[in-house]
This record gives C-alpha cells, structure tokens and sequence, in this order.
C-alpha cells in the first residue's frame, strides 16, 4: 500500500494557494501540511489559526498542522475550532505535553507528538498510548528546503518496535528533506507518512512529484 503524502503549504505560492492545494488533492495526496510558526520556538513566522480556518472549506485533505510554538495549549482549541483533523506538537515545546496531548484529544482533533532531531524516542515513550501519530522531524525545525538527517531512520526503526512490544496503532510521520530517494528510505524503515514541502512545490509539477512520492512509498 502507498504512503500517505502530505504536502506542506510552507513551500507552495501563498498568491495561488487554492490552486497548488487542488493540484496535489487531484493528484492523490491525502494529507495536507500546515506549518504553524511562532517565531519563538523556531526562528521563522508561518500561517496560523486563520489560515486553517480559510482553508478548511476549499479542501477534503485531512488538515495536518504541525504545530512549532512554545505555549502550545494556547492555540489547541482555536486550531480545532478552525478546522484542525490533527494537531501535532512537540515534546520539546512544554514540559507539559500528556496535559496537552489530553487537550487535543477532548476538542475532537487527532493527536500527535513531534520529535526533533536532538531529542530521542525515549523521550516520548510515556505518551505513545494517547497519540494517533508521532512524527520524527527529519531536519530541526523552522525551514524548507534542508537536508534530510538520515541518522534519524534509527528512530523510525525504534518506534516500530514499540508499536509491536505495547500493541499500539499510530501512524509515523516523517517531515523535511522529503524527495524520491529519502520517502523510500523512510519508508523502508517503518514510516508511513511523508511530509514534502520544497519537493512538491519549489519546481514544476507538483503533480508529477505526488504520484512519485506514491510510487516510492509502495
Ligand atoms: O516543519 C517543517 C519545517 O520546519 C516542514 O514541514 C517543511 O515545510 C518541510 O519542508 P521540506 O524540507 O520538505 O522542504
Ligand atoms: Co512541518
């Protein structure tokens, strides 16, 4: 079975971004990629709350944010109200993480913690049972366009593990450096969602790049 592709808005043409998200919906994404940037927790600014809110009746995609803010339980309810399916947040953004993962979940939204690429899968151990996804950050926050860390498959690897030893259900997600040759890899190693934002969006054809990112992920 093919991956599930989320493309992220981060690097489509905010001018037409109606039309850069049809184009990936017709071509078989299912996912959309929402990048919430607050400036504070990663040095860059993106989207927010109003922006899920225009997109949500434009779209069937499942609206996928990922949520880059310190105090994220300031935002869960306005994101859920907005139209949020998943709010992911990081382990590294509060010291409070179960409280919120808790909050997400009781405003009817599907849950998610973030890794990044400094903190390790132990980190999150005590939360898989509450999360229907984890998403293992493939280059540290707060850009497009960067490296993908292929150090970090181990973790993917790990989480499978976990999944099997407490019978648990999530999805794993990987996000940044996304192209052909690392979607197969991550896929090979246990993850089964694929964030691309300058994959996607930054040439011609997003399209084109959705039904590879498909075809490498079977
Ligand atoms: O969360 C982030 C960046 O912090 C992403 O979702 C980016 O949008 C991924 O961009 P590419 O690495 O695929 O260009
Ligand atoms: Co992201």
């Amino acid at each position: 079975m093919a991956g599930i592709i989320a493309p992220s808005i981060l690097s489509a043409d905010v001018t037409k971004l109606g039309e850069d998200v049809k184009l990936v919906e017709k071509a078989g994404a299912k996912y959309l990629h929402i990048d919430l940037m607050d400036g504070s927790f990663v040095p860059s600014m993106a989207y927010g709350p109003a922006w899920v809110k225009q997109l949500r009746p434009m779209t069937d995609l499942f609206l996928d944010v990922h949520l880059m803010a310190v105090h994220p339980e300031k935002h869960v309810d306005e994101l859920a109200k907005a139209g949020a399916d998943l709010i992911g947040v990081h382990v590294e953004a509060t010291p409070h993480i179960h409280r919120v993962l808790q909050m997400i979940k009781k405003a009817g939204v599907k849950a998610e913690v973030v890794i990044n690429p400094g903190t390790p899968v132990s980190a999150i151990v005590p939360v898989l049972g509450m999360v229907d996804q984890v998403l293992v950050m493939t280059v540290n926050p707060g850009f497009g366009g960067q490296a993908f860390l292929p150090e970090m498959t181990e973790k993917i690897k790990e989480l499978v593990v976990y999944k099997q030893e407490l019978g648990l259900d999530f999805d794993i997600e990987v996000d940044g450096g996304i192209n052909n040759e690392t979607a197969k890899l991550t896929a090979a190693a246990g993850a089964n969602v694929f964030v691309a934002g300058s994959y996607v969006y930054d040439k011609k054809d997003p399209a084109a790049k959705v039904q590879t990112l498909l075809d490498v992920t079977k």
